[in-house]
């Protein structure tokens, strides 16, 4: 269980969270969702001990996180924006990233279900934006971790892979993992979120179920509830 305690960072003047707190249980698919810039990017990268929060404490299965690093082993991550060298091969990098995990990892059914077969022998340069999000997506789901974090997965995805994920998303939620992910596509995020956790204003404005957000803001969908959300803070 991933419990967070008044979570505080700022960059700068900018307050991006200002006191978050929020359990996410064992199981299932969670969806961060807000604005631009509200700080779901932080908020992941502050659960990965990639930003050092100002205030406040993380803890995984109830051990805290600060100045531990092994827990990162078991936590699965897409980047949204992946930064690999781009002269290495497709096939060069996911060795790499093997290398560097010390763990095996399932490859094959991943590069068949993205049809990546074709793009192994070829440069990152060489790739397209789209063929790019497939090979970060197969190094994130890899490697079988209990807690698997995919910041915007969807970006760039053709209709196919985009099938291809939620069917794979669903097979990992049906082992029991956690999984957490930021999307601005809202129909994916109903298609595969259990609950959704919405950041506004530095705080969890919601956590719930998308039916207890339609309740809560009284719409008849889900991207009505959201839009109404937003539209508050456009004003
Ligand atoms: N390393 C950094 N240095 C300075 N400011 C940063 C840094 N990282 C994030 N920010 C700022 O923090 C705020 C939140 O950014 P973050 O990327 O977490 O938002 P987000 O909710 O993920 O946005 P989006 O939906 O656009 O991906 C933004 O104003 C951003 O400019």
């Amino acid at each position: 269980m991933i419990s967070i305690e008044n979570l505080h960072k700022s960059f700068s003047k900018n307050q991006v969270l200002r006191g978050i707190d929020l359990q996410i249980e064992n199981g299932g698919v969670f969806a961060v969702l807000g604005p631009n810039g509200s700080g779901k990017t932080t908020l992941i990268k502050c659960l990965l001990g990639m930003v050092i929060p100002d205030h406040g404490t993380i803890y995984i299965d109830d051990r805290s996180i600060k100045n531990a690093w092994r827990y990162r082993q078991e936590i699965d991550y897409l980047p949204q924006i992946a930064n690999f060298p781009n002269n290495l091969k497709v096939k060069e990098l996911i060795r790499m990233i093997v290398d560097l995990r010390e763990r095996k990892g399932e490859l094959q059914p991943l590069v068949e279900a993205f049809n990546l077969q074709p793009f192994l022998d070829k440069k990152l340069v060489n790739l397209s934006g789209g063929t790019k999000q497939k090979v970060n997506l197969v190094l994130a789901l890899m490697f079988d971790s209990p807690l698997i974090i995919l910041d915007e997965p969807t970006a760039g995805l053709d209709p196919i892979a985009l099938l291809h994920l939620k069917k794979l998303i669903q097979r990992e939620k049906q082992k029991g993992k956690t999984i957490l992910i930021t999307s601005h596509i809202m129909s994916f995020v109903e298609e595969v979120a259990d609950e959704i956790v919405f950041l506004l204003d530095g705080v969890i404005y919601f956590k719930g179920t998308i039916a207890a957000l339609r309740e809560k803001t009284d719409e008849r969908d889900f991207e009505h509830a959201i839009a109404s959300i937003l539209k508050e803070t456009y004003v």
